[in-house]
């Protein structure tokens, strides 16, 4: 083949999708995931459920780990304010490669900065290297067993502040037991379970947890 998958969806949306219209972005990337081969992105139910947040929280900064090919970065980047932005960080250099061209391709490059690194860091940098002062949003979608090593490395750094929204994805598909017990037993956070479809299957249900930050700034 010679080609990987995040490159073929990559050709399918530059043949497909509309030049600098997010919104078509994601219809022909959920069109290649139905109709030629799925991927990992937060799409349809879970997608909605992103969308209400960010409409509501109307978040200045947000903090995005795992950006795969850049789905969940448009999705989330399409409805900010003009002046907010988002941080998305993939530590695979082929992800973070395609991820670039997609976020290009929505006409979201002034919005959204893909880090090729490792989560751990760059959240460390966030502050002094990222002129982060607090975060608004964070949307957990990387490797499920370092939801719990990077919320905490989030909190040590004073990141979230009252109203913070933590929006976690695939808490039962592949599951992250270890981060749904730290935040749901942590008294900063008021949690909410959302019971979804994973994506682009209509016949497997998956979880995402909606976390917002009421500890001390
Ligand atoms: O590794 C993942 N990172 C982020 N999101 C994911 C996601 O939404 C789904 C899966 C996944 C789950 C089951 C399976 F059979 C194959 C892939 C992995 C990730
Ligand atoms: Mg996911």
């Amino acid at each position: 083949k010679g080609t990987t998958r995040e490159q073929r969806a990559l050709k399918y949306l530059k043949e497909h999708a509309r030049q600098g219209d997010p919104d078509s972005v994601l219809e022909t990337f959920d069109e290649f995931c139905r109709t030629q081969e799925w991927a990992m992105n937060a799409a349809e139910e879970k997608g909605d459920i992103l969308d209400e947040i960010v409409r509501e929280l109307q978040p200045t900064t947000c903090l995005e780990l795992g950006t795969y090919c850049g789905y969940s970065a448009v999705r989330i980047a399409r409805n900010l304010s003009p002046s907010a932005r988002l941080i998305t960080i993939e530590v695979n250099p082929d992800y973070a490669a395609v991820a670039r061209e997609v976020v290009k391709l929505a006409g979201l490059q002034d919005k959204i900065e893909v880090i090729n690194l490792d989560s751990a860091d760059v959240i460390r940098e966030l502050k002094t290297k990222y002129d982060v002062t607090k975060l608004d949003l964070v949307f957990l979608d990387h490797w499920k067993y370092l939801y719990i090593r990077d919320i905490k490395l989030i909190e040590e750094e004073k990141l979230l502040k009252k109203g913070s929204v933590v929006f976690a994805d695939n808490v039962i598909i592949p599951g992250a037991p270890g981060y749904l017990e730290y935040i749901r037993g942590s008294k900063n956070y008021k949690s909410t379970f959302y019971s979804v479809h994973f994506e682009y299957m209509d016949d497997m249900k998956d979880g995402v947890e909606k976390s917002v930050y009421i500890g001390d700034e």
